[in-house]
């Protein structure tokens, strides 16, 4: 089987899935990175009333001429207004956020003004409407305010309740079933013997599905047994809407993971023209989605950051125009090895100098090592036919703030 070019890999499974139907409703507080199942559109106006932008004075503005003393008529607080008619060139006391008092268009801030006996003497002319918050201006009844497909962040929650809003439609969360295979594997926290490691991927891909709101379900670290991984993938097909693995799918002899898969489900494609994440496996298992990623640490995490990534974000209902990621342009500060034939995914660190991105790449890069991955903010995301690459020269990164992290 040849290798798939990386962008044709993620079209085939963008080209497969489709969002989970079901949805629920959810308090506010527990809608934070959920996906909007429906258009919201407010059934306010926001700001409900004219109200003031500053601490001052209320007035109208044509009465206000510079170094004349207006007398108080009254007080209007945030919560507490001012009740009945102002007499004509008086003012009122008014706080940020207070209701305008009826027949007066303008606010004075109190650092423009003098006390003057019971009242105040302006110094400065105001114009008409200065520091006041219009009725609507913010949003109207009808509007848009977020839309289906959104994925709800903490400002949007803070929209929402200013529309009065307290629950919201919501795509219900998507299943994601999880497991490790290899004998060489131990879990954190136990002694290692020798010829061992500690299983880093399970932790990993936890988190980062995680960070797209998934209900994990953890099926352990198995050994490298034909029997327990079939038992494993069997209770993914029937729980799970996607099944996602570490290792296994190479061609090494306890490479049972790929082997299963064919026989228990249909493999879409197997192989990537990635580096690192060759051995990517995309399949189903029924109704389940299944992702084979690589064993190597490195390899697992970019496969499920550039490849699996969008395909969990359609499936949870994001639209397809906010799946693809958006690469910047930056200078590399030094020379990258390379070599045609397969998209690399190196791990860089940018920043900003004179003017523009700067990146160099961080740590061994070796796909088996963890520790520059960790220092690294971005991927160098080097072009599947490109050659090596000089000082000096363009590439593009891709910032992680796009990536689960
Ligand atoms: N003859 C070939 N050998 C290999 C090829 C190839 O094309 N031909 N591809 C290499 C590449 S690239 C990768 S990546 C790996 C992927 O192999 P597998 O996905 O089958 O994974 P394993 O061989 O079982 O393990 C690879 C490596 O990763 C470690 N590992 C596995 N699981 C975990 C885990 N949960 N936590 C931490 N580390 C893990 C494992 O111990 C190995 O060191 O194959 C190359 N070989
Ligand atoms: O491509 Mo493997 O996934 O580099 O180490």
């Amino acid at each position: 089987m040849s290798m798939m070019p990386v962008q044709d890999a993620i079209d085939v499974m963008l080209s497969q899935v489709s969002p989970l139907v079901a949805t629920e409703h959810l308090g506010l507080a527990a809608a934070l990175g959920r996906v909007l199942a429906s258009d919201i559109r407010a059934e306010v106006t926001v700001p409900a009333f004219d109200n003031s932008a500053m601490d001052g004075y209320a007035l109208r503005a044509v009465e206000a001429v510079p170094g004349n003393t207006l007398p108080l008529a009254g007080t209007a607080l945030a919560g507490h207004a001012f009740e009945g008619a102002v007499p004509a060139n008086n003012c009122v006391r008014i706080t940020t956020g207070a209701v305008l008092p009826e027949g007066l268009d303008t606010v004075v801030m109190q650092e423009q003004v003098e006390q003057a006996g019971q009242g105040i003497r302006l110094l400065h002319a105001p114009k008409p409407g200065e520091h006041v918050r219009k009725a609507g201006e913010d949003i109207a009844p009808g509007q848009l305010v977020l839309s289906k497909g959104q994925r709800l962040s903490a400002v949007d929650l803070g929209l929402l309740a200013s529309i009065g809003q307290a629950e919201v439609t919501v795509h219900r969360q998507i299943k994601a079933a999880v497991f490790s295979t290899g004998d060489e594997l131990i879990a954190p926290g136990q002694p290692l013997p020798a010829g061992h490691l500690y299983d880093s991927n399970r932790v990993v891909l936890t988190a980062m599905l995680k960070r797209l709101d998934c209900d994990v379900l953890d099926l352990g670290l198995l050994p490298d047994k034909p029997e327990a991984i079939r038992q494993a993938i069997l209770q993914a097909s029937d729980e799970a809407d996607v099944l996602i693995t570490s290792a296994g799918v190479s061609v090494g002899d306890a490479d049972y993971t790929r082997q299963l898969l064919s026989e228990l489900g249909d493999i879409g494609f197997w192989k990537v023209a990635m580096k690192p994440g060759k051995p990517f496996a995309f399949g189903s298992l029924g109704t389940c989605w299944f992702f084979g990623l690589p064993g190597n640490p490195v390899a697992a995490v970019a496969t499920m950051d550039v490849l699996v990534q969008p395909v969990l974000r359609r499936l949870a209902g994001e639209p397809m125009a906010m799946l693809r990621q958006q690469p910047l342009a930056a200078v590399s500060a030094e020379t990258l090895r390379k070599t045609p034939g397969r998209a690399d995914f190196q791990r860089g660190f940018y920043q900003q100098l004179d003017g523009q991105l700067q990146v160099k790449p961080v740590g061994r890069q070796s796909s088996a090592v963890l520790s520059g991955a960790a220092k690294a903010n971005c991927y160098i995301a080097l072009e599947q036919e490109r050659g090596p690459v000089a000082a000096g020269e363009k590439v593009h990164i891709l910032p992680f703030y796009q990536m689960l992290r």
